[in-house]
């Protein structure tokens, strides 16, 4: 069937937390300077294929934020309507969140963090009330004030329950926007985007334990009526560079 529609998705740029190798989740993190280049020139390579946009969604973390205003600007189109909601935020990383991957690696061994990193639905163990560092911190964010709900508030997430609570907003809020015909940008995250791709391309809950995506190259979907890929996952980056940089997603979790 023909392409219809064309969607761009894209993970935030390098966040400080990912340069220091830390599980970040719902931890509000800034970008690095490295992460801060990444995002302009995701914006250059989107210019340069000519991509506007009436439309962009986004998590109510900075990471995410930064990147999308970066890329905005560099399209010039600063005061783009931005759709925010905890619906597209990170999954919760638990009790890991704050810990460094590598080390969690060296104390549980590298196939416990690949369970608790890539499997579909094995939880990491949950972030406790009163011994976790970041507790507070997140638990009493004022952005989290009205939503989510204190009983849909995640303590841990699998990518089944990030799935679950990032689906409804994918099908109730985009769906219907891409079908108006809005030309739609997502800036999200690691595992809330890889739980739309999996939806998006039927994938297993096996095949989606191997995708590992890189920070700050926009990804573009092109999809017929009934909002079926006709064209999957095209990176706008150069194949050596888009592999390396998944392949270096994927050795976080390496005991260094
Ligand atoms: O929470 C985190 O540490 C990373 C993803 O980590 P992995 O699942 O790749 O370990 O999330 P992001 O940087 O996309 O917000």
């Amino acid at each position: 069937m023909a392409a219809k529609y064309k969607i761009v998705m894209v993970r935030h740029g390098e966040s400080e937390w990912n340069q220091k190798n830390l599980f970040c989740g719902w931890f509000d993190a800034d970008l690095s300077d490295k992460g801060r280049e990444e995002a302009l020139t995701a914006g250059k390579a989107l210019k340069a294929e000519g991509y506007e946009f009436d439309v962009a969604h986004t998590s109510v973390l900075k990471r995410a934020q930064i990147t999308l205003s970066i890329i905005m600007n560099e399209l010039g189109k600063p005061e783009i309507p931005v759709e925010k909601t905890w619906r597209l935020n990170e999954r919760h990383y638990g009790g890991l969140t704050g810990l460094n991957k590598a080390e969690t690696a060296a104390k549980y061994g590298e196939a416990q963090v690949q369970i608790w990193r890539r499997s579909f639905d094995i939880p990491p163990p949950p972030m406790e009330k009163d011994s976790h560092p970041y507790y507070d911190t997140i638990v009493k964010d004022a952005r989290y004030a009205n939503d989510p709900k204190p009983e849909e508030f995640p303590m841990f997430e699998s990518l089944k329950l990030t799935i679950e609570r990032t689906l409804p907003y994918w099908n109730n809020v985009i769906v219907p926007q891409i079908k108006e015909g809005k030309r739609i940008i997502i800036v999200a995250h690691g595992n809330s985007l890889r739980g739309i791709v999996k939806h998006l391309d039927e994938l297993s809950d096996d095949a989606i334990m191997s995708l590992n995506l890189p920070t700050g190259i926009p990804f573009v979907y092109e999809l017929d009526e009934n909002m079926k890929p006709v064209e999957s996952m095209t990176f706008l980056g150069d194949e050596e560079t888009v592999k390396n940089a998944m392949a270096a997603v994927a050795a976080q979790g390496k005991a260094k």
